[in-house]
């Protein structure tokens, strides 16, 4: 098996007007001065600001990726945004199913399954994210939940090309309160074993399976180099340039 490809994502999330583009520039600066030819980098940003990142990014090795998409090409949904609006703005990526919209909007693996569709059917790549509450941590029911996450959302014609998973514990979200690495791995290899069962060992053996939650520069050596983490899903720090260029670095030492 080669090894996978890592790739760190930011998601801004509900932050960022069009002075915010100055931060987009300024982490493009970072990259283009120093490269990290063994990382794939990507920026969510909100929507109103995905053609303004894509005139920022143009060039630039920096992917361009959106938050949310409909699960339909288009018609009668206000407010909604279809995935093919999403690769038309110049997104190449979109991240579903992220707790905020299962909790927010009370999103359900379905609803995350078609989007999932959406995503594919729009030629961009499908984030998927899964996670557990802090109550269903404690109550050690995260694998369980995970699972039955994985089997709802992940479309059985998923394939590494056009998927990745994102653990994301939610009481780990901007909490600052992280798993220990050994509970990563143990969740990520589950993960696996489970796109396993649903696509084939190959396809889910070359799945990118990112970890998300309060990563920062400060814990993401310690997080990243867990087994079967191949990346990061960044919120808070995604924000800043400096602090996103270096959780993308902590690959730099790696052969490229
Ligand atoms: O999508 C990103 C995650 O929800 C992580 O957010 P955070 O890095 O602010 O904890």
């Amino acid at each position: 098996m080669t090894a996978i490809r890592p790739l760190v994502a930011g998601n801004w999330k509900m932050n960022g007007l069009s002075g915010s583009l100055s931060e987009l520039a300024a982490l493009r600066k970072r990259v283009d001065a120093a490269p990290v030819p063994q990382a794939d980098a990507m920026m969510c940003p909100p929507a109103t600001l995905l053609t303004g990142a894509r005139d920022v990014l143009e060039g630039s090795s920096i992917l361009l990726g959106a938050q949310d998409c409909h699960s339909l090409p288009s018609g009668a949904h206000t407010g909604d945004i279809s995935a093919e609006m999403l690769a038309d703005a110049g997104a190449t990526a979109v991240i579903v199913g992220h707790s905020e919209r299962r909790i927010d909007h009370g999103e359900t693996d379905a609803l995350v399954h078609a989007k999932a569709l959406a995503a594919y059917r729009a030629g961009l790549t499908a984030i998927i994210c899964v996670g557990e509450t802090e109550a269903q941590y404690r109550d050690g029911k995260t694998l369980d939940v995970l699972r039955s996450q994985l089997e709802g959302s992940v479309p059985e014609g998923a394939r590494a090309v056009n998927t990745v998973v994102a653990y994301e514990p939610v009481w780990a979200i901007g909490t600052g309160l992280t798993p220990t690495p050994p509970e990563v791995a143990q969740v990520h290899g589950l993960i696996r074993s489970v796109l396993g069962q649903r696509l084939g060992d190959s396809e889910a053996g070359a799945t990118r399976i990112l970890y998300g939650g309060s990563v920062k520069p400060a814990n993401a050596a310690e997080l990243l180099f867990v087994p079967d983490v191949n990346g990061a899903l960044v919120g808070g720090a995604s924000l800043k340039a400096d602090d996103f260029y270096e959780i993308l670095a902590v690959y730099a030492g790696l052969p490229g």
